[in-house]
């Protein structure tokens, strides 16, 4: 469509903005035309219809013009849709300025009074936000305010309110002050601590009749949901005004927001370019398991293996992903007791692939793992996204607890499912998991597969085999190799499969006494590291979360009591992780803060103390306890406890991780020269300038997991023997976890641990007592 087209849906001064200097288009973009031909109706406020105030309108005469509505805008990147939905916001708020004035005029009784418009305009525009636009990202914002800018070329009075962080707060309320209110751009968490700190920001913001949410798919995945939310709640309420998503595609999260968002009379616009070709991990039948108990979880994963074991028989390859390298060695080792309940028994072959093995080590499993013939194997990997070349072909994948991100879930079901085989996944979680599902993974077609019904359907497969063997593993050699089968290469199922799937039970029963408590305690630390930093993917609260993994460790591990943590070792896992509802402001960073917290000396006498208490983990460095998981909490969410990787297969080296061990290299170095070392906490990189300290050589900075120096001589707890990352857990009564001994410390990458000759045992304090305060530096 020609821009020129435009001529007399918009005011004269857009419109040569547009097809004039300094836009010069030519051509308007499928959306653009899709929704600009709508114009003026859909810039006009919502609920009555508009008669228009000049030419033949006048008398009612010319049909009145639509009001305005919600909008729905999908469009592929690049669409142009940004000049799609500025165009009517410009409109929009240039006629609120047309209207007020025009009833100010009314309400004096005058035709027309230069200064009584003059006046009423200034009013109008200086109280009254008009438009608002969020969107994602700072450098988003930026961009979107430009394209305004350029749009109301010809409107000089115009103004652009930015609000994205990277400048004060203040000079952003001065100009707010001062300026304006034409347009609002700005990030979610700018705009919302401003409404929660700034009474006028607030007050003029409650009368904006247009709220634009740019990109909002990226905004939900990024978790701003609600700071959307609280955005929306203070702008004018949802029947007087209008609310535009724009989004570049339509997940589940994204239809949730359009439900609780906009009226249901909504308008769609969609131009998503090429029709969206089906993604390989669509065509991959997907199931999700919300377990009603941890007790449920390892006699679940029994029945998935089975259940495989017996759809493709001689031909299973199951590979299952945990959170985390320690999850991955205690679940093969527990899968490994089990195995006497699947079809395969025990000559069922496990591996284990996890952040815990040196290069060459994942490398010679993986290639053992690809040459597999026997039809009944397993692989055990933890989170650490493994290339498609690395786990070949499959028949099952299943999920152990929330996968990464759902990049990586779709990632890895794409290239199964580029390898030609269709393979099933399942996704197992526990019950405090499932707001992942729901808010991380709603695009993919998971469809639910209770405990009850897929022992039934096992079951039921296993009677079907028992009664008629030869069915599924003729004699006939010809046969066999029709169906892809070589003899002798594959196992076969021996004995009554039926009895065997029944015993999982009775042997998971006997087994849990056996396991190694401190493998357990260890493996349930690792995971409150990997869970508590995802408690906003998760939609929980961090206290959930740490009773979830408690309760697991005693439902699944079989623990006689919940294990302990104290408040110092969550502090230190993250649990405090320095966000708060103030966006980004660490708490110790805040000027505000004082320790003991702000209500200290106000309320009630009795509530003090206790409040001081449950707040202890927010603030100063308490002392761990030594009922504590053995190793540092900085350990647990380090690599070798299974730290994420990004989709090329690379370990991340977390910020967190990096900067602690900054912090010990100064800490050691002070330490040295006799310095203060109490007062590092907040920023150790200042603290180093200004005692002019020369960096640290190399080799002297602490690695995490590696041996240093300072915990040479710490004895092992009385008859502790415990497992290591990457190392052999000599403990679990007979059931060794697969992993080497020993373990070349030159090939470790960065960040990785080594297998230790000695178990660390509890730190030793200066005075030669043995205790675990004063953390692991
Ligand atoms: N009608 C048009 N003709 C030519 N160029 C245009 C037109 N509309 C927009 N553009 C230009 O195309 C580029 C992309 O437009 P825009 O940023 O609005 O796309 P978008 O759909 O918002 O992209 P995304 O959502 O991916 O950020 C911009 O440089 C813009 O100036």
């Amino acid at each position: 469509m020609d821009a020129t087209e435009l001529k007399g849906k918009l005011g004269l001064e857009v419109y040569a903005a547009i097809v004039g200097r300094p836009w010069h288009l030519t051509r308007l973009s499928n959306l653009q035309r899709l929704v600009l031909t709508q114009l003026p109706g859909i810039a006009n406020p919502k609920g009555v219809p508009v008669v228009p105030r000049k030419g033949k309108g006048r008398g009612g005469k010319a049909p009145l013009e639509q009001p305005g509505r919600d909008v729905l805008m999908i469009a592929a990147p690049n669409a142009g849709a940004k000049l799609a939905y500025i165009v009517p916001a410009v409109e929009h708020r240039l006629r609120s300025i047309k209207r007020f004035v025009a009833d100010a005029l009314a309400r004096g009784g005058l035709h027309t009074d230069p200064a009584t418009e003059e006046r009423a305009a200034k009013i109008f525009t200086r109280g009254h936000a008009g438009v608002v636009i969020v969107t994602p990202t700072k450098e988003r914002a930026t961009e979107i305010g430009n394209q305004v800018l350029k749009t109301v070329h010809n409107h000089h009075e115009f103004q652009v309110q930015m609000l994205a962080g990277g400048v004060a707060r203040k000079i952003q309320m001065r100009d707010w002050m001062q300026g304006r209110r034409d347009v609002v751009v700005g990030t979610p968490g700018r705009i919302r601590s401003l409404l929660e700190g700034e009474d006028e920001f607030a007050r003029g913001m409650a009368k904006a009749t247009m709220l634009i949410m740019d990109d909002t798919a990226t905004a939900l995945s990024l978790g701003l949901r609600d700071d959307l939310d609280a955005i929306a709640a203070y702008v004018a309420p949802r029947e007087k005004r209008q609310t535009w998503i724009h989004t570049n595609e339509l997940n589940l999260p994204l239809r949730q927001m359009v439900k609780s968002m906009l009226d249901e009379d909504y308008l769609v616009f969609k131009d998503l370019g090429v029709e969206k070709e089906v993604q390989p991990w669509e065509q991959v039948e997907q199931y999700h398991t919300v377990l009603p108990s941890g007790r449920d979880q390892l006699p679940h994963i029994c029945r998935l293996i089975a259940h495989d074991q017996l759809a493709n028989p001689g031909k299973s390859k199951v590979v299952i992903f945990t959170s985390g390298a320690r999850v991955a060695q205690l679940f093969t080792t527990f899968l490994r007791a089990l195995a006497d309940s699947l079809p395969g028994g025990k000559d069922t072959n496990f591996y284990e692939l996890h952040s815990g093995l040196t290069a060459q080590e994942r490398e010679d499993v993986a290639q053992a793992w690809r040459e597999d013939r026997s039809g009944c194997s397993v692989l055990l990997s933890s989170d650490f996204a493994l290339k498609a070349e690395q786990y070949g072909t499959c028949t099952r994948v299943i999920q152990v607890g929330i996968p990464a991100s759902s990049d990586v879930f779709k990632a890895r079901l794409s290239r199964l499912a580029d390898k030609g085989v269709k393979p099933r996944a399942d996704l197992v979680l526990l019950n405090w998991e499932i707001g992942f599902l729901t808010w991380m993974l709603g695009e993919h077609p998971l469809k639910p597969c209770t405990t009850g019904r897929l022992q039934e359907e096992v079951e039921q497969k296993a009677a079907a085999f028992d009664a008629d063997p030869a069915a599924v593993f003729p004699e006939d050699f010809a046969l066999q190799e029709k169906r892809g089968l070589v003899p002798g290469e594959f196992t076969k199922f021996e004995g009554s499969v039926s009895e065997r799937i029944k015993s999982v039970e009775k042997l998971y029963e006997e087994l849990l006494p056996k396991m190694d408590e401190l493998a357990i305690k260890e493996t349930f630390a690792s995971l409150l590291g990997f869970y508590i930093p995802k408690a906003g993917e998760l939609r929980a609260q961090r206290p959930v979360i740490v009773q979830g993994v408690k309760q697991w460790a005693k439902e699944c591990c079989g623990l006689a009591e919940e294990p302990y943590v104290s408040p110092e070792f969550l502090r230190r896992l993250g649990m405090d992780d320095g966000r708060t509802r103030h966006f980004g402001a660490a708490w110790l960073d805040r000027p505000t803060y004082k320790p003991g917290g702000a209500w200290l000396g106000r309320g009630i006498q009795r509530l003090k103390d206790r409040q001081v208490e449950e707040r202890s983990w927010a603030g100063g460095a308490a002392e761990l306890d030594p009922n504590d998981p053995v190793a540092d909490p900085e350990m647990y969410r380090s690599t070798p406890y299974g730290k994420r990787a990004d989709l090329a297969g690379r370990l991340l080296v977390p910020e967190e991780v990096k900067k602690s061990q900054q912090l010990a290299a100064i800490k050691a170095a002070r330490k040295e020269m006799g310095l203060p070392v109490a007062d590092l906490r907040t920023n150790p990189l200042e603290a180093e300038q200004s005692v002019n300290l020369p960096p640290l050589p190399r080799e002297r900075r602490p690695a995490f997991g590696r041996e240093h120096p300072e915990f040479a001589g710490f004895s092992a707890p009385q008859g502790a023997s415990r497992a290591w990352p990457g190392g052999r857990s000599d403990s679990v009564a007979g059931m060794p976890f697969a992993a080497p001994s020993s373990v070349d410390a030159a090939n470790l990458p960065f960040g990785e641990s080594r297998p230790r000759e000695a178990p660390r045992g509890p730190r030793r304090k200066e005075d030669g007592s043995s205790s675990r305060s004063g953390g692991g530096w």
